[in-house]
């Protein structure tokens, strides 16, 4: 399946025609085309490679349109001796990139669920951040797709998402603040029903350090 056409549908487009990528060299010149924007010399010896650089760094930065959750959710151990009660991974580190300006923003996701039928490798909860967090994103939509993967692969008694983090499009540029952070939260099943679940997944978050 087309990476750009993936993400568009997980972002809930009802329809759409196929965006195709542009060869290599097509993405390079475009990069030549914004150095000089920007007031350089694309020829001049420290950049004449600047482009390949930064084509081959996109498709680290933005590795994750190539990727689905299903790639990391579709392996569930159920023998786990009937644990049923809260799992927390918390301070997962993560990049991204603000689909406005293309400038990163940078943070930290807590994620939480309750089981009901099985539990997920906990390494797959941090995949499952890089997933959407190589993507162009806003912060609301990356907490969102989060929870979504994790109700559709999982289906636990309540998923609990939260993600803290500093967008450099309001520190570098604009109305330059820096050291401001912005705090997103999504909540399912136990956690949107029962405001002490809600206390608690903030409490193991914030609290116990
Ligand atoms: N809601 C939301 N806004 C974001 C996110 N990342 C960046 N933004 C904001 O997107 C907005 C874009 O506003 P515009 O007025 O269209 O663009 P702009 O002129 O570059 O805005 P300034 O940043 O205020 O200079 C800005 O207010 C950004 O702070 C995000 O993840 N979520
Ligand atoms: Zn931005």
């Amino acid at each position: 399946m087309d990476a750009v056409v993936d993400a568009r549908r997980e972002k809930g487009a009802a329809s759409f025609a196929p965006v195709p990528r542009p060869s290599r060299e097509e993405a390079e010149a475009a990069v030549r085309t914004l150095l000089r924007w920007s007031g350089d010399d694309p020829e001049r010896e420290g950049l004449i490679d600047t482009p390949k650089r930064v084509v081959k760094a996109y498709e680290e930065l933005y590795r994750g349109y190539r990727e689905s959750p299903a790639d990391v959710l579709d392996r569930v151990f159920e023998e786990v001796e009937g644990y049923g009660s809260i799992v927390l991974v918390r301070d997962i580190p993560f990049f991204s990139h603000c689909e406005h300006h293309m400038v990163p923003f940078v943070g930290r996701a807590h994620i939480a669920y309750y089981p009901s039928k099985g539990v997920i490798g906990l390494s797959k909860l941090a995949r499952l951040v890089d997933v959407y967090a190589r993507r162009l994103q806003t912060q609301e939509s990356l907490t969102a797709q989060i929870v979504t993967a994790l109700e559709d692969h999982l289906k636990p008694r309540g998923i609990a998402v939260m993600i803290e983090a500093e967008h450099m499009c309001m520190s570098m540029r604009g109305v330059q603040k820096s050291g401001v952070s912005t705090l997103t939260t999504d909540f399912t099943g136990v956690f949107r029903d029962d405001a002490a679940e809600q206390a608690k997944f903030m409490m193991m978050v914030k609290g116990l350090r």
